[in-house]
């Protein structure tokens, strides 16, 4: 009988739904409906909300010619349509919610962050949560203390004595039971002894040790939401499909990730539907099959991952500012929130080196093309920042300004040993095999001026060593003036007004007496790049910043 059915509906719906039938007994049958609409005459649209969210079987009630009859708690309904065979995407999730360190750094601080989830009752979010406040720092201190602390005094190490007291009084505060971390933070102590035993912390040792801090919070948060009778799920990113490179440390998030971990989610949702609480910043690599971290701020880029993958409709960061700012607020307090940024602007601005955003997280947004939202957890109805494809330039000049500090710069002129091509060819190789990555770029024929980001591992400077390897290695073919304490200052914006914008900039240049060592756009166009002293930097952003924005 079950097969009878069974064909019937399959007939009836596009060939790529299907309508799972299994008999219970001889007498009953259980239809699974998965995320399939429901048609019922007094309250249709809610019965549809009811069924999506909360029911994903019910008993078949009859088959008639005008369809599948099945049964739910709010009542009888027609199958109008039934899942796909691979868990449809469609309305399950509507969006992720990612929540940074500072937006979940004490009990205090989750419970809002809690109530922020809950104030959006008609959205059924994806949950990203970073590490607890400084928790990522601490690991890495406690991971450095523990080289040269001696195997006995290792769980004396102050860093690793402040995030067992944070996580456990966490717990206690939350009214929860301290067995949610007991086990995580047994493992990191005996993790910190052996780095102490073996005096080595090597990146991949590293990358495991900082996991740590996101495995804590998510398991927290669920607990607690769980408690508060909000059903949730934790779920270690490395666990569900996010592949990485094996670049310990600074690891990329390979393309197959998007399709596992959707399939993941959504497959457990359909399932069991809970809120899902996802570890940001990790995965795991590729060939290795340990866990990886996405460099610093790599949350952000678990998160528009996440909205990839599911396919939502939008893809919400919540950090401790109202938005992206015209500036850092760190370095001018005058800083105003954007309103719209192009996923260019924000890409550039990030990558330049605005700590709002990882850099690598606008790509999976951009290539989904979902909107990304920057909202602040401490003020829920400031409006934020939108990110999206497009936006009206037709008002906009400059959006935002963005200073990078203690930058090296290099000027390398030919010898002319080798043509032009040759020449470049050669000067990048150089970087390349020292794995260093380039920011900015000046060029001519036989002279080429660029400023060095050290592949930033943990953002640890330059170091003297690597840059005399450059040196001699560039030796042979050209001579190379090596520059520190140099500033990018970034000024993002409306390309189509950088003519009037460079005017306006180096108007202020000219009556402070600075001049600019190199000038660049980046190939978005969003973005020129000029190079300063370091020790005028700052006063010169101030300035921009009032001239451009009044404030
Ligand atoms: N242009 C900018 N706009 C907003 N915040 C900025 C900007 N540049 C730097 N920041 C800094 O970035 C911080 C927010 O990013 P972050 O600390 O990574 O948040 P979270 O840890 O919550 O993800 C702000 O507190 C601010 O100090
Ligand atoms: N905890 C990691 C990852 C992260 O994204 O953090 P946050 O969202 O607090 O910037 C870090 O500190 O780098």
């Amino acid at each position: 009988m079950a097969a009878a059915i069974c064909s019937t509906s399959l007939q009836q719906c596009a060939p790529n739904w299907f309508l799972k039938v299994e008999p219970i007994s001889d007498s009953q049958s259980r239809c699974q409906i998965g995320l399939s609409r429901w048609a019922s005459s007094s309250s249709s649209s809610l019965f549809s909300e009811r069924c999506i969210s909360s029911q994903r079987t019910a008993p078949i009630v009859s088959t008639r010619k005008s369809g599948v009859r099945c049964q739910n708690g709010a009542g009888v309904g027609v199958v109008e349509k039934v899942l796909e065979k691979d868990p449809s995407t469609e309305l399950l999730f509507t969006t992720v919610m990612k929540f940074g360190g500072s937006s979940v750094a004490s009990a205090e601080r989750m419970q809002e962050v809690a109530n922020v989830i809950l104030s959006f009752p008609l959205e059924r979010p994806i949950i990203v949560l970073s590490a607890m406040g400084k928790t990522t720092n601490n690991l890495l201190k406690a991971g450095e203390a523990a080289v040269s602390c001696g195997a006995g005094k290792a769980c004396l190490i102050s860093e690793l004595t402040s995030i067992d007291k944070l996580h456990r009084e966490t717990c206690q505060k939350l009214g929860l039971d301290e067995s949610v971390v007991d086990e995580l933070l047994e493992e990191l102590q005996s993790l910190i002894t052996g780095i102490a035993m073996i005096k080595e912390l090597t990146l991949r040792t590293r990358d495991y040790l900082v996991s740590f801090g996101e495995r804590l919070s998510t398991r927290i948060f669920a607990a607690f939401l769980n408690k508060m009778g909000v059903k949730a799920r934790q779920y270690d990113a490395f666990e569900i499909g996010f592949i990485t490179t094996d670049d310990f440390a600074n690891a990329d998030i390979l393309d197959e990730t998007y399709e596992q971990v959707g399939r993941a989610l959504l497959g457990d949702y359909v399932k069991d539907p809970a809120i899902p609480i996802v570890t940001g910043f990790l995965g795991k690599g590729i060939k290795t099959g340990r866990i990886t971290t996405m460099g610093r701020g790599g949350s952000d880029l678990t998160a528009t991952a996440l909205g990839r993958a599911c396919k939502l409709r939008e893809i919400q960061v919540w950090k401790d500012v109202d938005g992206v700012l015209t500036c850092d607020p760190n370095i001018h307090n005058g800083a105003i929130p954007v309103k719209e940024l192009t996923f260019d602007e924000a890409a550039e601005l990030s990558y330049f080196g605005a700590q709002v955003l990882h850099p690598q997280s606008m790509r999976p947004a951009r290539e989904a093309d979902i909107p990304v939202r920057v909202k602040n957890s401490y003020n829920i109805k400031a409006p934020g920042t939108v990110i999206k494809k497009t936006r009206d330039l037709s008002e906009a000049q400059l959006t935002s300004i963005v200073l990078k500090k203690s930058v090296t710069m290099l000027d390398i002129v030919s010898l002319r040993m080798l043509g032009q091509y040759g020449f470049l060819g050669k000067v990048f190789s150089v970087f390349a095999e020292n794995g260093i990555s380039v920011d900015v770029v000046a060029t001519s024929e036989v002279s080429i001026s660029l400023t060095l980001d050290p592949a930033k591992l943990w953002e640890r400077e330059l170091i003297e060593q690597e840059l005399q390897r450059l040196q001699d290695e560039l030796s042979g073919i050209a001579m190379v003036n090596l520059v520190q304490n140099r500033s990018i200052i970034s000024l993002i914006g409306n390309y189509q007004c950088f003519s009037h914008i460079l005017e306006k900039a180096f108007s202020v240049m000219r009556k402070k007496g600075i001049n600019a060592q190199m000038i660049s756009q980046g190939a978005s166009k969003a973005n020129v790049s000029l190079v300063v002293d370091d020790t005028e930097a700052v006063d010169l952003v101030k300035s921009l910043h009032k001239v451009f924005f009044n404030c």
